[in-house]
């Protein structure tokens, strides 16, 4: 990303996955990791920035506070172990942002959230509010209550519709891996890294798999490119990133070189935020 789109950022949406922000071998909190995130995002807004946080993991934190070995399938342990994971991801993040003396504010989403107009734009309204109180909101989906039919199930989606919900200029998904290649890394050796795409297309499609590399992370890349779409169309530019190392944050911001995808904000005029929650998640 050149140097002059990057400071022409306005308003930022940051989503990090459960696997960035966990031990791979325990499952417990990577606190250095959080506390190295939180201060860059201090940073970027007191450079001027909104700032807007999606924090995966309350499931995965909730489960390791349990003690439960195996990942829960089930839809009401996966709740009950948010209902734990949440509320310890909170304090965390409310005691990490005091430090730098900024405010941080939990959104939790549904479904319904989105597809009803009036819930929608309050969401909106609130959001509105907190940036202009210079409150960074957290978001996660709100777990407790999601059930099969009305959850968006992985947060890639939930971070570009809450991107195009607040007119936000830029999207960045903090992954496990450094960005788009052309097949599964995982699984190809041979897959490359693809550094930036301007049009979304079946050939891009096709190189995201679904299945997810870590033993907590949900969607894999297929979702990262309904988010790529959402985010995309709606005029946000598009980056994915490791989260691994979180300076990549202040690398894309300054115009530094960095190892990501950066997707191209390409408006579609026929883009509707509403038409397309219904038509693909409603
Ligand atoms: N074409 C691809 N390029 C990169 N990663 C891919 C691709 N297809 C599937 N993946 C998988 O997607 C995973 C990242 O998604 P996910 O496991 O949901 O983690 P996170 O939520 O941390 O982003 C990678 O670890 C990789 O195994
Ligand atoms: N809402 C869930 C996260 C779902 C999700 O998308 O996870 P991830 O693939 O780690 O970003 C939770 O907080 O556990």
């Amino acid at each position: 990303m050149s140097e002059n789109t990057s400071k022409r950022c306005r308003r930022i949406v940051i989503k990090i996955g459960s696997s960035s922000l966990t031990h791979e071998q325990t499952g417990g909190l990577n606190f250095t990791k959080m506390e190295k995130m939180v201060r860059e995002l201090c940073d970027l807004q007191n450079q001027g920035m909104d700032v807007c946080l999606v924090s995966s993991g309350a499931i995965a934190v909730g489960r390791q506070s349990i003690g439960m070995k195996e990942r829960p399938s089930d839809i009401s342990t996966k709740q009950a172990c948010a209902a734990v994971g949440q509320a310890k991801l909170m304090m965390t993040y409310q005691k990490l942002f005091g430090e730098y003396n900024h405010a941080a504010g939990q959104v939790l989403i549904t479904k319904n959230t989105m597809i009803n107009p009036v819930s929608r734009n309050n969401a909106k309204n609130t959001f509105d509010e907190l940036f202009h109180l210079g409150v960074i909101p957290i978001v996660n989906e709100n777990d407790t209550v999601s059930t099969y039919e009305m959850q968006f199930g992985d947060n890639d989606t939930l971070s570009a519709l809450v991107a195009s919900l607040i007119g936000a200029d830029m999207l960045i998904l903090l992954s496990d891996i450094d960005g788009l290649y052309t097949d599964d890394p995982h699984k190809n050796p041979k897959a490359q890294l693809i550094r930036e795409v301007s049009t979304l297309d079946e050939k891009i499609y096709e190189m995201a798999k679904g299945s997810t590399g870590s033993n907590v992370g949900t969607g894999g890349m297929a979702t990262k490119l309904t988010a790529a779409k959402i985010a995309t169309f709606s005029g946000a530019d598009m980056i994915i990133a490791n989260g691994n190392d979180v300076s990549v944050l202040h690398q894309i911001f300054e115009g530094e070189d960095y190892t990501g995808t950066l997707f191209h904000a390409n408006s579609n005029p026929n883009f509707r935020l509403a038409d397309f929650i219904m038509e693909s998640i409603g």
